[in-house]
């Protein structure tokens, strides 16, 4: 398979790594000051980029029939019109706040858990989030989905950073050195905590999971999740 790389920073470089290990084949390293670049090569493109570039990434490779796999976060003001432009060109794309396997079984557990949750009054919910110190965006794309899927499965309305009153969810954002990704939903009663959590322990799980979501989307057209990749039940 021909992939395209839009951003080639730390995330980009795992990905070649990886799918250079699944004998594909990187046809464009495309970054900030690229020049032009030629579409036709591409079997799909993976856009790991910048807050302010993700929409024009996708936008140009869905406008030019290339499949294209998001991983950039703090961009979502724009997800609809991407999905609106991907329906209308009858394109290809997944965007998924985290593509490790293990945070989109944890997605899945969330919700689950939020359900179970949701008459329990004595618990209240809180979450923390802790990334490497040159994020950018905070809380992390990983922590909005978490607070989503309780939002969907529970009577809380809304997520907000720091203090909150009882109807949000309090998210604790944390920069400490090089730091991967460690996401915790914690429900916390006067005699109780019970606690859900994922660690990432290097990049190479968020690299094989879009890699594997490059392979998947192949021959396909329409806005695909990662539950879809993942066929999660
Ligand atoms: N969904 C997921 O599984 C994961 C998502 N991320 C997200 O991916 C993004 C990138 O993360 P990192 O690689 O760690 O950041 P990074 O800062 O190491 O790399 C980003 C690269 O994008 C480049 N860039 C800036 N403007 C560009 C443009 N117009 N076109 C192409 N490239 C451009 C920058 O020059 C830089 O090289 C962030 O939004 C981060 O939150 C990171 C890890 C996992
Ligand atoms: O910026 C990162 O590094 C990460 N960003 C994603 C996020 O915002 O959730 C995914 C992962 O946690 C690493």
């Amino acid at each position: 398979m021909n992939i395209a790389l839009f951003g080639y920073g730390k995330m980009g470089k795992m990905i070649e790594s990886v799918a250079q290990n699944r004998d594909h084949n990187i046809v464009a390293k495309i970054d900030v000051d690229s020049g032009d670049f030629d579409y036709s090569k591409m079997d799909v493109a993976i856009d790991f980029s910048m807050p302010d570039a993700a929409f024009g990434n996708i936008s140009g490779c869905i406008e030019n029939g290339v499949p294209v796999i998001s991983g950039t976060t703090g961009w979502l003001e724009k997800f609809d019109d991407a999905v609106a432009l991907c329906h209308k060109k009858n394109g290809a794309f997944i965007y998924a706040s985290n593509f490790s396997l293990g945070v989109n079984v944890f997605f899945e557990l969330n919700k689950q858990l939020a359900r179970m949750m949701r008459n329990l009054d004595q618990y209240k919910v809180s979450m923390e989030e802790i990334h490497h110190t040159q994020k950018l965006d905070a809380p992390s794309g990983t922590a909005i989905t978490l607070a989503e899927g309780i939002i969907e499965n529970s009577a809380y309305k809304t997520w907000k950073l720091g203090h909150v009153d009882t109807a949000e969810i309090p998210i604790s954002s944390k920069r400490i050195g090089d730091t991967p990704g460690t996401h915790t939903v914690d429900y916390e009663s006067k005699v109780d905590s019970l606690e859900i959590k994922h660690t990432a322990h290097n990049r190479e799980g968020f690299a094989l999971g879009a890699v594997i979501a490059a392979e998947w989307i192949q021959g396909k057209t329409g806005v695909f999740t990662m539950k879809d990749v993942l066929d999660l039940k």
